[in-house]
C-alpha cells in the first residue's frame, strides 16, 4: 500500500511510486550546457538550466553515466564509481545539483553500468597483475575463447568475439560489449558486495533512482545465453529488497533490451519484486514501423499482448535516447524495411540499428513529431525524453559512433548555440550546422519566441498529460477500428491511487499513420451512448452511438485524445 507521508528528502514528499506519474528527460551531462568555458557540458551548466527543465513539465532526469571515466563508451566505461570526471565537476556540485532539482520538485535518477568497468578501472588493473589477489576473481577470466559460445555479441559493428587476450594475465577475459570493458564477475560474492555498496552511495547522497545499465548480462552460464540468466534475476531480487529496506522512496530502472516477456520478467512478481520500471524496447521500433508503414498492425499485436507486471510496475517509455534506434526487437524482415525507410545512407546506421536524432528520422515533418510524441505521452507507462528533441535538433552522421545524436545543446543562433563561450574547435563535438537543422534556426531562444513553435506544443502536451493521471496509472484496452491505419485504445483509471484529488477517468486515444486523412469507425461497446470531449480545447466531438460505435474523420497522421464522459440518456 502506497502513501504520501512527511518530507524526507529535502523538497521532496515520499512517494513510494512517484515514476508512476512522472515525465523524465535524458540529458547528458557533457551535452547540455558548459558553465566554465572550457567546450565541455558539465554539472554547473545543468544546474544552470533546471529552471528551463521546469518550466518544460520536467519531473526527473536520467543523468548517463558522469562518472571518472576514459570516455571510450560515453562515459559506460567507468575507471572510478565513486568520483565525478573532473572535466563535469565535482561530488559537492553533484550534491547541489540534487539539492536544487529537489528544490524545484525533480528527481535524479543515475545510470549504473554495473555489468562491466573500464579497463582503466584499478580493479581491472589489480585483477590482470595478481590473479591471486583480492581482485583476482572480479571479472571472468579464462584460458580458452572458446566459452559461453551460446553467447552473442552485442556490438557486432566491433567485436568479432566476446573474448579478449590480456597479454598481462595471459588469460582471456569476457566482455559482452566493447573489449575495453571487462565484464565483472558477479558469481563473486565481493563484487556482489561491492556493486550494492556503489548504489547505497549514490542513495546516499540523494539520487532518487538508478537506471541499471545492460542488465540482463549479469550471469553467464555454459547452457544459457547469458541473457536474463536465472542468478541475474535473484540478485536483482536482493537489490530490490535492500532498497525497500534501507531506501523507501527510491526506484530502479531496467535497461533490457529483450521481447516483451523477457523485459517484463525484470519487474519481478508481486511477492519478489525487481525493478520499479523497465524501459519498453519493444514498443518503440514498432512506432517507427508504423509511421512508415501506415499500419497499426504492430503496435496493436504488441499492445494486445498480456503480460502480467506487479502492482506498481511502469514500463518507460521513449522515442529517442544516446544509443541506436535499437532493431534487436523486430523480425529480419520489418529490420531490412526499416534499414530502408529511416537508414538509406549506410552511414547512419550503427550495429544492429539507427544512429540518427528523432527529427531527422521524421524528416522533420511536424505532423510525424506531433504523432510520435502523442504515442509517447499516452502509451502505458512513464515517457522519457531525449534532450534536444523537444525543440527538434538534426543530428552529425559524420560523427563517429553514436555521437552522432550527442552534440551540444543547442539555446541559442550565437556562438556554440549558446552552449559554451569556448573557442568553437575545442567544443567536445561540433554543433549542428546542417541545411535544415542548423543550431541558427533550431534552437530554444527561437522556439520559445513562437508560440506554435514544437517547444511549445511539446510544453503543452506535457501539461495535459500531467492533468490526467490516467496516463500513468490507468489500465490499456485496444479497441476495434475498420481502417489499417488507425491505433485506438482507451486508457481507464479508478481514481482510487494514492493522492487527494483523483478522479475516475476513461480516455479514448485514436490516431492514423496514413498519409491521407481517413474515417474511421471504433468500436467502443463498454462506453455506449457516452459523449466525447477533446483533451486539448475541450470540444465536443459525435457521441457513441447506442450500438457502441462511433466514426471519426481524422487528418494526415494526426491524433485525438478524448475523454469518455457520461452516457447520453
Ligand atoms: O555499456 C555498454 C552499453 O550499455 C548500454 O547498452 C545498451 O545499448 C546498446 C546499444 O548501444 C544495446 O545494443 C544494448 O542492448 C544495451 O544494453 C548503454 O546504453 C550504451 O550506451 C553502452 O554503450
Ligand atoms: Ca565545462
Amino acid at each position: 500500500m502506497s502513501f504520501t507521508a512527511p518530507i524526507t528528502l529535502p523538497g521532496l514528499a515520499l512517494d513510494t511510486q512517484w515514476y508512476r506519474r512522472a515525465v523524465f528527460y535524458e540529458v547528458m551531462v557533457r551535452c547540455f550546457a558548459d558553465s566554465n568555458g572550457d567546450g565541455t557540458g558539465d554539472l554547473g551548466g545543468l544546474i544552470s538550466k533546471l529552471d528551463y527543465l521546469q518550466w518544460l513539465g520536467i519531473d526527473a532526469l536520467w543523468l548517463p553515466p558522469f562518472y571518472q571515466s576514459p570516455l571510450r563508451d560515453g562515459g559506460y566505461d567507468v575507471s572510478d564509481f565513486k568520483a565525478v570526471l573532473p572535466e563535469f565537476g565535482t561530488l559537492d556540485e553533484f550534491r547541489e545539483l540534487v539539492t536544487k532539482a529537489h528544490e524545484r520538485n525533480m528527481r535524479i535518477i543515475m545510470d549504473f553500468p554495473l555489468n562491466h568497468t573500464s579497463d582503466q578501472h584499478p580493479w581491472f588493473q589489480a585483477s590482470r597483475e595478481d590473479p591471486e589477489g583480492p581482485f583476482g576473481d572480479f571479472y571472468v577470466w579464462s584460458d580458452t575463447d572458446q566459452k559461453y559460445e551460446n553467447i552473442r555479441v552485442i556490438f557486432v559493428d566491433t567485436e568479432e568475439s566476446n573474448w579478449t587476450f590480456d597479454p598481462v594475465r595471459r588469460q582471456f577475459f569476457f566482455h559482452r560489449f566493447f573489449s575495453h570493458q571487462p565484464d565483472l564477475n558477479f558469481e563473486n560474492p565481493a563484487v556482489q558486495e561491492a556493486v550494492f555498496d556503489i548504489v547505497r552511495f549514490w542513495f546516499d547522497m540523494g539520487v532518487d533512482g538508478i537506471r541499471l545499465d545492460a542488465i540482463p548480462y549479469l550471469f553467464e552460464s555454459d547452457e544459457g545465453n547469458g541473457e536474463g540468466e536465472p542468478p541475474t534475476h535473484d540478485y536483482i531480487k536482493r537489490l530490490r529488497r535492500m532498497v525497500d529496506l534501507d531506501y523507501p522512496g527510491r526506484m530502479l530502472v531496467a535497461e533490457a533490451n529483450q521481447w516483451p516477456r523477457e523485459v517484463a520478467a525484470f519487474f519481478g512478481t508481486e511477492e519478489e519484486p525487481e525493478c520499479h520500471m523497465a524501459f519498453d524496447f519493444p514498443v518503440m521500433p514498432r512506432i517507427f514501423y508504423s509511421l512508415r508503414s501506415q499500419t497499426s498492425e504492430e503496435l496493436v499485436k504488441i499492445l494486445s499482448e498480456t503480460t502480467d507486471v506487479p502492482s506498481g510496475a511502469a514500463w518507460g517509455v521513449f522515442l529517442r535516447n544516446h544509443d541506436e534506434l535499437t532493431l534487436e526487437m523486430v523480425s529480419e524482415e520489418y529490420r531490412q524495411a526499416m534499414y530502408g525507410w529511416y537508414a538509406y545512407d549506410p552511414r547512419m546506421r550503427s550495429n544492429i540499428g539507427i544512429r540518427r536524432r528523432l527529427a531527422p528520422l521524421l524528416d522533420n515533418s511536424r505532423a510525424e513529431l506531433e504523432l510520435a510524441h502523442a504515442l509517447l505521452f499516452s502509451l502505458p507507462g512513464s515517457p522519457f525524453l531525449y534532450y534536444g528533441d523537444e525543440i527538434g535538433m538534426g543530428d552529425n552522421i559524420w560523427l563517429a559512433d553514436r555521437d552522432a545524436s550527442r552534440t551540444p545543446m543547442q539555446w541559442t543562433p550565437d556562438r556554440n548555440a549558446g552552449f559554451s563561450s569556448a573557442d568553437p574547435g575545442k567544443l567536445y563535438l561540433p554543433v549542428v550546422q546542417s541545411l535544415v537543422y542548423h543550431y541558427s534556426l533550431i534552437n530554444v531562444e527561437a522556439q520559445l519566441a513562437q508560440s506554435r513553435s514544437l517547444l511549445h506544443w511539446v510544453r503543452n502536451v506535457i501539461h495535459v498529460r500531467k492533468a490526467h493521471p490516467t496516463f500513468g496509472l490507468g489500465s490499456l484496452h485496444v479497441q476495434e477500428t475498420d481502417h489499417e491505419s488507425a491505433l485506438a485504445f482507451v486508457r481507464s483509471y479508478d481514481g482510487s491511487g494514492h493522492r487527494f484529488g483523483d478522479q475516475p477517468e476513461s480516455i479514448l486515444c485514436i490516431f492514423s499513420f496514413a498519409h491521407n486523412p481517413i474515417s474511421v469507425t471504433i468500436q467502443l461497446p463498454e462506453h455506449a451512448g457516452a459523449q466525447l470531449t477533446d483533451l486539448f480545447g475541450g470540444g465536443s466531438f459525435p457521441s457513441i452511438a447506442g450500438d457502441g460505435a462511433v466514426t471519426l474523420t481524422l487528418g494526415t497522421q494526426s491524433f485525438y485524445w478524448l475523454k469518455i464522459g457520461d452516457a447520453t440518456s
